[in-house]
This record gives structure tokens, sequence and C-alpha cells, in this order.
């Protein structure tokens, strides 16, 4: 009898189980297959045969043109490394119908996120959440996620244990990591302050706050700069997340790093009042962030969401995301990231990095050309983490990647690609999503 064909026609080929096994046909991106020399096509691809052996890329090379034993014919469908989202807040992930932003701007964010905070977010609240969130991040084929953790007192003593457990639980599935999120102001109270550094390092977390236009801004980035050195942390800020023309909290961050001339990693946020500002200052400032060795990640879905809502009957007239292509063209790393997901700061969102990237080039013109983007998923966000070998394939690297059903940017990007197979150490995980049903004991 003749198999009906699925409404989704034919499908991505199976995966073998066990043994080792070439992927014939793969579609590779120049950009992601560092050492691949091969001529790729205008839009960056090359076909390829991948050879997988014991969970490794043994190879990569040219197409074989004659048939192949024990090969996987991909017939041309694109193969990306596994995804590095950079910049999430998990622990926040899902409180959304409990508690809902009122009215989809960042005030009522704030508030509604930290109401829902004091009286809710309890160890098994907060692992909870946050292991559903790894969940859905590791299905869709994410393989590292930094988050940050609201860490205002008394929550860092709740949530940078559940951290600890739920890195240890996740290893070897997704490589966790954790920044301190509170606002800069709150540096102020210095023994607090030198006691949560202290709590982040022994944790191997990153030092971070949101910093905006306070009169000492100067100072009290010193004193986190010099705490980080004392305790050898690097840093990740929240910047200039307001349409304010005067916010220019980046370039205080560069200043500082240049002062104290800081050599561990640092990754700023957001930043979206660059792209309200006149052009001359902003870009002698990206001048200064570029020199000072800074890494840009910008958070497109949800800034498009919060930024420029005015009122209900007004209507957005800028996208709330920041200078990408300026900052880039500086030799500034820049990277794109989830951000919040189903919370008061982003009603929507699965951390799902495809849709980040689909959404990220239409909103910021990642596209005409294609050239290196799809590197700001990958193998930057790799790098401003201080991950190894992640973000890339090649030779001799884990056998971590996903095999979309496009075989050109434009059927990748125009689907969901719900169907992707990801796989891990050679083999296909099983991708299927957490039912938001679990959750909903807590959100009563
Ligand atoms: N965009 C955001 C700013 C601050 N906190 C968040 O969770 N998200």
């Amino acid at each position: 009898m003749k198999a009906r064909s699925s409404r989704r026609g034919e499908g991505v080929p199976p995966i073998p189980q066990s043994g080792d096994y070439r992927l014939t046909d793969a579609r590779l991106h120049s950009s992601l297959t560092p050492g691949f020399e091969v001529a790729f096509d205008g839009d960056g691809f090359a076909l390829a045969d991948i050879e997988v052996v014991d969970g490794r890329i043994a190879s990569i090379s040219n197409r074989q043109s004659h048939p192949q034993v024990n090969a996987i014919d991909l017939k041309g469908r694109i193969v990306l490394p596994c995804f590095v989202d950079c910049h999430t807040h998990i622990d926040k992930g899902h409180i959304w119908p409990r508690s809902p932003n009122p009215d989809g701007s960042f005030i009522g964010a704030l508030a509604a996120n930290e109401t829902d905070r004091c009286d809710r977010w309890n160890a098994e609240d907060v692992a909870r959440r946050m292991d559903f969130s790894l969940r859905s991040a590791y299905a869709h084929g994410t393989r590292a996620l930094r988050t940050h953790l609201d860490s205002a007192a008394p929550q860092d003593e709740i949530s940078w244990p559940v951290f600890e457990a739920m890195r240890d639980k996740w290893r070897g599935r997704i490589e966790l990591q954790a920044a301190s999120l509170i606002g800069i102001e709150d540096v102020r109270e210095t023994a607090w302050f030198d006691g949560l550094a202290r709590r982040v390092a022994k944790a191997g977390g990153i030092l971070g706050a949101v910093t905006y236009m306070v009169p000492d801004l100067d100072a009290l980035l010193d004193h986190m700069f010099s705490l980080a050195i004392k305790h050898g942390l690097d840093l990740d800020f929240h910047a200039d997340e307001t349409d304010r023309v005067e916010a220019a909290s980046l370039r205080k961050i560069a200043e500082a790093a240049l002062r104290h001339r800081f050599e561990g990693r640092m990754l700023v946020g957001h930043c979206c009042s660059l792209a309200r500002q006149p052009d001359a200052e902003v870009l002698a400032a990206l001048d200064i962030v570029a020199k000072a060795g800074l890494a840009v990640v910008s958070l497109p879905m949800c800034n498009l969401y919060l930024q420029d809502r005015r009122t209900e009957a007004t209507t957005p007239r800028w996208r709330g995301v920041t200078l990408l292509h300026e900052m880039k063209a500086r030799g500034i790393p820049v990277a794109v990231a989830s951000d919040n997901t189903r919370d008061p700061f982003y009603a929507y969102g699965d951390l799902d990095m495809l849709e980040v990237y689909r959404e990220a080039t239409r909103i910021l013109h990642l596209d005409h050309p294609v050239g290196d983007w799809p590197k700001a998923v990958a193998e930057t966000p790799a790098d401003a983490m201080g991950l190894d070998g992640a973000g890339v394939l090649r030779a001799g690297g884990p056998a971590d990647f996903i095999v979309f059903k496009g075989r050109s940017w434009t059927e990748l990007l125009s689907r969901p690609e719900a169907d992707r197979v990801v796989v891990r150490d050679g083999r296909a995980i099983d991708a299927a999503l957490p039912d938001y049903a679990e959750l909903d004991d807590m959100m009563v």
C-alpha cells in the first residue's frame, strides 16, 4: 500500500540512533563553518557531506557526486549549529497568566514583575518555571543559555541556589550561565552589593546590573568594575532600555572599562536609546565601545513589544532595536537573543532562536546581504559567554546541529520549522515541547 503523504509533505529523513553515519547534500553556511574552504554561493551556502563518528563531526567535505554507503541524503536541506542564547530571563518566564502586564509598557512590566516576585518566587516556583523554559530551549535546538536572575534582596538568596541546581541538572544538554540583575542604584548599598558579588563569584556567575543616567553613575560603575576585577568576574549590563535621547550609559560603561583596563568579558544588552540619538554623537560613542571591547546584544522581539508604546491610541513609530549594523562595522561583536518569555516584559516567546533570528532579520534587516549575520545567534554569543567550540560546525567538534526542512533563506525564514530535527552528540533528541497545562497549578 502506498504511504499517504502528510500535509507537511516529506520531512527530514531520520537520523540513525546508533552507529556512525554520513549526511550527504547538507546545505551549510559560510559564516558557521570556519575551516571549510569551498566556493559558497551568493547567499553564503554550499552543499557538503558531514561524517559523524562517535557523536562528533569527523569531517565536513565537498559533496560527493557518487552514491555513498550508510548515507542519509538531506537533499539540500539547511544544517545549522545548535543555537546560543546569551540574554534571557528564565527566572521570570511563564508568569504571564498570573501577572500580565496591565498596559504593555516598561513601567507596567516592572511593577507587575516586582509584585509577582515578592509574592510568589519561592525556590520551587522559580525552579519549575526555569526547567520548563530550558525544556523549550533545548527542544528548539539551543545548547547554551545565559539567564539574568532578579537579585534584589531577598530574591538573591532564593534564586542563586536554584540556578546552581538547575545548571547541574542540565549539564550536557544546555550549558547554563547566570548574571545578577539589580538596578545600578543598588550598588550604593556597598556592604550588600559586596556580598552579592561574593555570592555571584561562588556560583561561577556573571556580575550584572541595569544602568541608567543617575548622577553618580561613574562612581557606581567604578565600584562594579573593581569588584569584578577583585573576584575575576565577567560583566553583563542592561543599558539604556528607553527612548530617552539623553540615556547614554553604554558610553559610560565603555569609559569605565577603559579606565579600569578591564580584561574580562563584557556584554551589554538593549541600548535602545541609541536609535534616537544624533548620528555624530552616537557614532563617536560606538568608537569608544569598540575600543573598550564590549559586545552588544539586541533583543528585537521584547523591545519591539515594549518600546514606543505610549497610549492605546498611538501607533509605534520606531523599532526599539539598537544600531547593530553600525556596531558591526566598527568590529563590535553583536548578537541577538530571546530576552523575556511570557512574562510582563514580553507576552510571547518560547526561547526559539530560529524565531529570534527570523524576527531579527525582519526588524533589523539582517539581509541584503545576509553576510555573516547568522553568527549573531551562534559563534558571537558563544564567544561573549566564553564558550569554546559552540556555535560553529567543524571537523573535530561535537555533532550538535539542527537539520531544517528549508533549503534557502526564504524557505527557512518563512515557516516556523516546527519539524526541525535537533541532533545532539550525533543523535536526534526528543524535541517535544512542554505543555503549558503543566504550569496551571502555579498560575492561580
Ligand atoms: N527587558 C527587560 C528589562 C529588565 N528586566 C527584564 O526582565 N527584561
